[in-house]
């Protein structure tokens, strides 16, 4: 099975081009949407959480606003937090490993918001980045509900720069364009990492 791991900072558009290497036929995995199961009724995250940060429990579920509160501009609580979901979400990668394994998938691609910043690239046959640009990934991000300025700068500023994702991918989606115009990027991208891993 080739193993691509794909990456991009907030809002750039990761999910979306997930989408489209689906549409191509891969079996895919998101590690945001993993951390957001952990945190449902009866997810395997909320016990622990509960412990750490017991204002955040409603209803049975983690509330992921009042999280974000507490951990986004207080590096201790976060390290707190991602202590207890990373191993949980590693081993929910490895069930989605296997299950695509088992049904024959011949391409896996995974969604990896930090896969440069905690080494996860290494596991991968190729690495894709998408980026928009700051000027668009801004305009993006803070159209969503919900989201201010200074969420937004928070978790810019956990993240390894746009510049320095794109220097280290071995391809670059641009999703600054169409929704066509970035999908043929991805076939080509598609294609290419199918052809070379099939040569070598
Ligand atoms: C901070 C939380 C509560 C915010 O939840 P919310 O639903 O508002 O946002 P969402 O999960 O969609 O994330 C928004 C953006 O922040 C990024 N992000 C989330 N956590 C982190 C982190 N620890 N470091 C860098 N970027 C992060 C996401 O990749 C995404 O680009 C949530 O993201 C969380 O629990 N993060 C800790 C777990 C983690 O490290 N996740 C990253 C992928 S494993
Ligand atoms: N050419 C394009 N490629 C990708 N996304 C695009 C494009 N044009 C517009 N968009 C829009 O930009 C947004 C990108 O959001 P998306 O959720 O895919 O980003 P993300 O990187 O997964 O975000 P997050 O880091 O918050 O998880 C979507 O609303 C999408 O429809």
């Amino acid at each position: 099975m080739i193993k691509i791991g794909l990456t991009g900072s907030i809002g750039m558009g990761k999910s979306t081009v997930l989408r489209m290497f689906a549409g191509l036929g891969a079996a895919t995995w998101n590690a945001d949407d993993a951390v957001h199961r952990l945190y449902e009724k009866d997810g395997l995250a909320v016990r622990a959480i509960e412990k750490v940060f017991p204002d955040t429990i409603v209803d049975g579920q983690v509330d992921r606003g009042r999280l974000a509160t507490l951990v986004l501009n207080n590096a201790e609580a976060l390290q707190q937090l991602e202590d207890i979901v990373h191993p949980l979400v590693g081993e929910d990668r490895e069930r989605f490993m296997t299950a695509a394994a088992h049904a024959g998938a011949l391409v896996a691609v995974l969604d990896i918001p930090l896969l440069f910043e905690n080494a996860s690239d290494k596991f991968f046959d190729a690495t894709v980045v998408v980026s928009a640009g700051e000027k668009i990934q801004r305009d993006r991000v803070l159209a969503r509900p919900g989201m201010t300025v200074e969420k937004f700068e928070a978790i810019l500023r956990l993240q390894l720069p746009d510049e320095q994702k794109r220097q280290r991918a071995d391809y670059v989606i641009n999703s600054g364009q169409s929704l066509e115009g970035t999908r043929a990027e991805v076939e080509a991208a598609y294609e290419d990492i199918i052809a070379r891993a099939t040569k070598a």
